[in-house]
């Protein structure tokens, strides 16, 4: 069985990467993805300037899943733009993703001219969906500014791109949210970022588990494994074809990616997981999906990406 995939002209030896934000602050954590199992990697989203983000505890495992509320932190852009073009030049054969975070629209077109005008010859994800900056809103449920963001964003950027979003729970949604995104050239759609503000609590103590923003952080872990798998098969059933999907949330083994695909997703990442695991889980992932391919009578992603059935 061979887990290769890809995404408009880039090739991947396996379909497994990790989310942005989880183990991939720091050269050297990158370093540990790149030499993982997995196909390739995202950086930190980035603002130009270097974040410290949210007072600690900001991150908490749950029974079934995370909860955070990092609040952007970052070496800023310049650093890992630095290490991309460090990192395609030791790696031709293994493109990347530059994730971007801009805490304004300025902030956003900004890093996209400094990006456009590098050699950079990786994939961008432009990520509207950062829940956790206070004060600051989820540009992905604010759909005029959405487009508005897209519209200045591709009057310019030529480099492949796409966009990392929140999850939505009406069909409504998906349908203006498709019909915005089918308006530019974007090469895929990451779906879906954590489940913004939720709150959890310590049990001895009566007191919200993580400290910024009163204990709101975004949810990841099994407990979005549903919504990321509706919000994957609602974009691929919305977006134009040249649009891929890339699937994130929920994962937790094999079978999780392979639900993941059979939504649509071309590429599968990981975010709580491999915070609790570490990059070994993606050996664990890349055995697990294969077995499920196996039982199945796959021997290809795209034997079977997109193909849910539903009941007639
Ligand atoms: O708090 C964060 O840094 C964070 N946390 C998330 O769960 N998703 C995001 O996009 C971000 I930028």
């Amino acid at each position: 069985t061979d887990l290769h995939t890809s995404i408009d002209k880039f090739q991947f030896d396996n379909v497994f990467m990790n989310a942005s934000g989880v183990r991939c602050y720091t050269k050297d954590e990158l370093d540990e993805l790149a030499q993982s199992d997995a196909g390739t990697l995202v950086t930190k989203s980035a603002t130009r300037a270097k974040r410290l983000g949210n007072p600690s505890p900001r991150y908490a495992r749950l029974e079934l899943g995370s909860i955070n509320s990092m609040g952007l932190p970052n070496e800023g852009l310049e650093y890992y733009l630095d290490y991309a073009l460090n990192f395609q030049k030791a790696h031709p054969d293994k493109p990347i993703f530059l994730s971007v975070a801009g805490l304004s629209m300025e902030e956003n077109l900004a890093m996209a001219h400094t990006i456009e005008d590098s050699n950079f010859n990786g994939l961008v994800e432009f990520n509207l969906s950062c829940p956790n900056v206070p004060g600051k809103p989820q540009t992905g449920y604010d759909f005029d500014r959405t487009q508005e963001v897209l519209t200045n964003l591709f009057s310019f950027f030529t480099k492949p791109a796409g966009v990392k979003l929140p999850p939505y729970f009406d069909l409504a949604q998906f349908d203006q949210m498709a019909a915005i995104l089918n308006q530019f050239p974007l090469k895929f759609v990451n779906s879906i970022n954590s489940l913004g503000n939720g709150l959890m609590i310590d049990p001895e103590t009566d007191t919200a588990l993580i400290k910024p923003k009163g204990g709101f952080g975004g949810i990841g872990g099994a407990y979005a494994k549903p919504i990321a798998l509706a919000n994957v098969r609602a974009f691929s059933q919305r977006l134009d074809p040249k649009i891929q999907l890339i699937g994130t949330g929920g994962v937790t083994n094999g079978r999780d990616a392979y639900d993941l695909i059979l939504a649509g997703a071309s590429l599968v990442q990981v975010g709580t997981l491999l915070q609790e695991e570490g990059p070994a889980a993606f050996t664990r992932l890349t055995r697990e999906l294969r077995a499920v391919m196996q039982t199945k009578g796959y021997s290809a992603i795209s034997d079977f990406k997109g193909q849910l059935k539903v009941l007639s």
